[in-house]
């Protein structure tokens, strides 16, 4: 079988590919119109995410017979049409669910104890203590919303912090011992800090709304390791300067990418709301990499191969 790479990986996924007999090609750079005049005489195709996987695109690959998703979200291919055409997804959740879950914990404690203010006034040759005075975990109860793989091993990471955890998915007996299943409404009374673990889909796009925000009984504090497009970001401004939301770790953003650099390089059309976001003390961020560590850049690698072996080998 013939493989088409779309996006670059850990190198053991084209040599284990090509140990099992699959023939691969690497094409990192055409554009999406070009790849469409090839793509019928491939097999398999294997993605992160340089290109939505539409209809249109899935439509001229006559041959094709399975996708790998070489990450969790699989909100840039048409899943619906892939399945109609019979074309086998795999995604690898299994290979970043650690990272994600490590990067979360990593943001809340940064967020409580200050570290990248204090981290920039002791660079600055200050010494101020009392501003940078922390609080701590110990003893909050944590939200989190999706409680899938990524959920999961978030929670997972919070034994040990006696913390209690409990969780809302729109699945039924999702929960585990590191979380307790509750109902929004549950969710809405207890939470102390939220931490966002669902995938991108009509009904998690915009969720995180100014109506949202409100039914938390205390103020909380909000993570988001999920998908930027949840979060409507003129909410959360108003919520974060008004001080129902006391603060945000956010590794997703509703402008990414070129979309996020064009709006830089072009300063006027940066929409006021992302703009005072970016300029928030109580907000850390970091780009799309709480799921890109070198560990899961190889788990990820080893989980499609996996998947793909147990299905054709
Ligand atoms: O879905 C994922 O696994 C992460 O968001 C990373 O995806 P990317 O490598 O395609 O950006």
């Amino acid at each position: 079988m013939k493989i088409l790479h779309l996006d670059s990986n850990h190198p053991l996924l084209v040599a284990q590919l090509a140990t099992l007999g699959f023939q691969n090609t690497e094409d990192f750079t055409s554009p999406k119109e070009e790849i469409e005049k090839f793509i019928a005489q491939y097999d398999g195709l294997i993605v992160r995410s340089r290109f939505p996987i539409d209809a249109a695109f899935l439509g001229k690959a006559k041959k094709l017979k399975f996708i790998g998703r070489v990450g969790a979200g699989l909100e840039n291919i048409d899943t619906d049409i892939a399945e109609q055409l019979g074309i086998k997804l795999f995604n690898a959740p299994e290979g970043n669910r650690n990272a994600v879950g490590e990067h979360a914990l990593g943001m809340i404690l940064s967020l409580f104890n200050k570290l990248n203010a204090a981290n920039s006034s002791v660079r600055s040759g200050k010494w101020q203590r009392e501003a940078h005075r922390g609080i701590e975990l110990d003893g909050r109860t944590v939200g989190i919303i999706g409680y899938g793989n990524m959920g999961k091993a978030f929670a997972k990471k919070l034994r040990g912090f006696d913390v209690e955890v409990i969780c809302y998915d729109i699945k039924q007996n999702v929960e585990n011992a590191d979380a307790k299943q509750v109902s929004l409404h549950e969710l809405f009374e207890k939470t102390e800090i939220l931490s966002l673990h669902t995938p991108q889909t009509p009904a998690t796009i915009g969720m995180i709304n100014t109506e949202f925000i409100n039914q938390f009984k205390k103020s909380f504090w909000l993570i988001n390791t999920a998908r930027g497009k949840s979060v409507v970001t003129a909410d959360l401004v108003s919520a974060l300067k008004n001080g129902k939301i006391l603060g945000a770790g956010l590794d997703v953003l509703e402008y990414e990418k070129t979309s996020f650099e064009d709006l830089f390089q072009t300063k006027e059309e940066i929409p006021k709301s992302f703009a005072e976001l970016l300029s928030l003390p109580n907000v850390l961020l970091s780009p799309h990499v709480a799921g890109w560590t070198i560990e899961s850049k190889e788990k990820l690698a080893q989980t499609i191969v996996d998947k793909i072996k147990n299905e054709f080998c």
